[in-house]
């Protein structure tokens, strides 16, 4: 069972130490508190919350890091490293990787201006990786509305945790890769993305020539690209969200997502609150739990 007061005795300042590794990275990297957020989320999403995603290939381990949705985009490491260096430090031996990730998601939103919590602690971090795991249950960018759903059903996280976790995407950055698609020939159709506002579609076929590598960047949050707040909402009501699984949370004709975004579009502490509470159940999600739901 986790507990908020894990290292009181054996680490008391662990959290402080994250918060000032990352602090100190996001002088020069101000999108480094976007990227360790996705790896807690990349990390619980398969096998659970156990550092599973920071494992490197050896003999006996496919490293998830190769997993398609990882493979070239997921970073951080080096700032993951640092925080492991500096807590080895101060108190060896004690703190998992695992719970880092988790304290490090934490830290990076209030950072940001968003919302922070007590982090629940005590993971235990994994030896195996599960590269084909990661390959079947992280959720891609152009899946639809009910394949999301039930990816984040099957970790236990319902329909408003996926629209409040979605919000995520209020920083950091894509590659033309992964929305590129909605530019030029949205499902073989020849044309764009329909749901796409017409200015923001020219200003992001500047970004991303349709011959372009693939890998350029451009901010999920074109209205705040670095602060944690509500705007990814307020861009989804104007058809100016980047990714077609952000788009559709608001343009699927029926679907129960779209109030939702309305009321966190509305009332931004609605979004801090339901986004508080599913970070800690996503940080909740073990093996075991995700056994019990698949058999
Ligand atoms: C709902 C399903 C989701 C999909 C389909 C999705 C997909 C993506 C994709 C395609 C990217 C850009 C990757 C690239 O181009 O290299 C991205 C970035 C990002 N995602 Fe998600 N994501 C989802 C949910 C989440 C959740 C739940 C979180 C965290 C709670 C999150 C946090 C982020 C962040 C912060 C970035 C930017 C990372 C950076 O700048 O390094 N995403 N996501
Ligand atoms: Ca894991
Ligand atoms: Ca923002």
């Amino acid at each position: 069972q986790l507990t908020p007061t894990f290292y009181n005795e054996t680490c008391p300042y662990v959290s402080s130490i994250v918060r000032g590794v990352i602090a100190e990275a996001l002088q020069c990297d101000p999108r480094i508190g976007a990227s360790l957020i996705r790896l807690h989320f990349h990390d619980c999403f398969v096998d659970g919350c156990d550092g599973s995603i920071l494992l490197n290939n050896s003999d006996t381990i496919e490293s998830e890091k190769e997993a398609a949705p990882n493979n070239n985009s997921v970073r951080g490491f080096g700032v993951v490293d640092d925080i492991k260096t500096a807590l080895e430090s101060a108190c060896p031996g004690i703190v998992s990787c695992a719970d880092i990730l988790a304290i490090a998601a934490e830290e990076s939103v209030s950072l940001a201006g968003g919302p922070s919590w007590k982090v629940l602690l005590g993971r235990r971090d994994g030896t195996t990786a599960n590269r084909t795991g990661a390959n079947v249950a992280l959720p891609g960018p152009f899946e639809t509305l009910d394949v999301l759903k039930s990816k984040f059903l099957d970790v236990g996280l319902n329909t408003t945790d996926l629209v409040a976790l979605s919000g995520a995407h209020t920083f950091g950055r894509a590659q033309c890769v992964s929305f590129r698609t909605r530019l030029y020939n949205f499902n073989g159709t020849g044309n764009p993305d329909p749901t796409l506002n017409s200015t923001y579609l020219q200003t992001l076929q500047g970004i991303c020539p349709e011959n372009g590598t693939g890998i350029e960047l451009t901010n999920l949050d074109l209205t705040t690209p670095d602060a944690f707040d509500s705007c990814y909402f307020s861009n989804l009501q104007s058809n100016k969200g980047l990714l077609q699984s952000d788009q559709e949370l608001f343009s699927t004709s029926g679907a129960d997502t779209v109030d939702i975004v309305n009321y966190f579009s509305a009332y931004q502490y609605a979004f801090f609150v339901s986004f508080v509470e599913a970070m800690i159940k996503m940080g909740n999600i073990s093996r075991v739990n995700r056994n019990r739901r698949t058999n």
